[in-house]
């Protein structure tokens, strides 16, 4: 049905659905990936404004869809829990200089990167958003799917710490093999386990995205090894000394080590863990008064996003 396509379309162009009769207006490009090529645009009829993903190739966006879809039928049945039913908005082929290119609308997510997030906001943030991502995964996982290809680029963060997981490709039904990873992430490439689809391949993936954040460098260090030498100890020996994975340290040992009981757990042994500082905080004595001001302002913001995800 589809041949594919790696060119960009220019803002401007309209993308005329041609089973479904959609009309698209492309702003500008999102992002561009393995697989296909990420666009902003607007609807003709409601002006409103949509992520439209086209694929490169047929096959691999049509998994993409079809799990999208599955995901939104059992959120329908379960009366709208699970998946947000607005995600996937429509799915359709556009024709473009006599080829067919296959392409599905959804949501646009408002949001940054988990990594730039960080950057801009502080790396205690990753609380807030960590708490999040798990719960997403959490969804999925009791839908009976696992994500698979998870790494601080498919999560987007809005400014107040919630978080969208995009790019579906990767998501596999739980027991069969995970189709999609990036080596850092991957359970198999630390010889810590198989690639079956199992939750606790996402809580592996999960923690090394934290490490990676919090203590880049010993991990790129152990990552680049010979695949001989490289091993599930080296990141055990990370997660137990660097400093700045100190309290995440018992959960991320947990999470590489498959130990929890199911992601729900997971979920509440993170949440402690967030919790917990709150009640140790103490002011500090001689700080200048702008900087006080600052800490004050980043800690009310971090309180505020901690009471609404939390629900204190
Ligand atoms: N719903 C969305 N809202 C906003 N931006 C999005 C959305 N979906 C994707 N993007 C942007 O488009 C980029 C590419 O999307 P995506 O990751 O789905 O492509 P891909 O080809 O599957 O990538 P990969 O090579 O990681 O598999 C993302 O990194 C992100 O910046």
């Amino acid at each position: 049905m589809t041949t594919s396509s790696k060119s960009t379309l220019a803002q401007g162009t309209i993308v005329n659905g041609r089973w479904r009769g959609g009309r698209y207006m492309i702003q500008r490009l999102l992002g561009q990936g393995a697989n296909g090529v990420v666009y902003l645009v607007k609807q003709m009829d409601s002006a409103k404004l949509y992520a439209l993903k086209m694929g490169f190739d047929t096959v691999d966006i049509q998994s993409e869809i079809n799990v999208l879809k599955a995901l939104q039928r059992q959120s329908h049945r379960r009366g709208g829990a699970g998946r947000d039913l607005s995600y996937l908005v429509e799915v359709d082929d556009y024709s473009l200089q006599g080829r067919e290119i296959s392409f599905y609308v959804m949501r646009y997510v408002k949001g940054d990167p988990l990594r730039s997030f960080l950057a801009k906001r502080g790396k205690p943030w990753l609380g807030i958003a960590g708490l999040h991502l798990l719960r997403q995964l959490r969804q999925l996982h009791e839908a009976g799917w696992v994500f698979g290809d998870l790494k601080p680029e498919n999560v987007l963060v809005s400014p107040y710490g919630e978080v969208e997981l995009i790019d579906y490709g990767g998501v596999s039904g739980i027991g069969r093999s995970v189709k999609q990873f990036t080596e850092w992430y991957d359970r198999g490439f630390w010889g810590a386990g198989g690639r079956t689809a199992d939750p606790s391949y996402d809580w592996f993936s999960f923690a090394v995205v934290c490490v990676h954040l919090l203590a880049e460098e010993p991990l790129k260090r152990a990552a680049n090894q010979l695949p001989q030498t490289r091993s599930y100890n080296d990141l055990i020996a990370i997660i137990r000394s660097d400093p700045a994975l100190g309290p995440y340290r018992g959960w991320l040992e947990r999470a590489v080590s498959g130990q929890f009981h199911d992601t729900s757990d997971a979920c509440q042994c993170w949440r402690e863990l967030v919790i917990a500082p709150l009640g140790r905080r103490k002011p500090r004595s001689k700080t200048p008064r702008w900087m006080l001001g600052a800490f004050a302002l980043a800690l009310t913001l971090l309180g505020c996003a901690l009471y609404l995800t939390l629900g204190f």
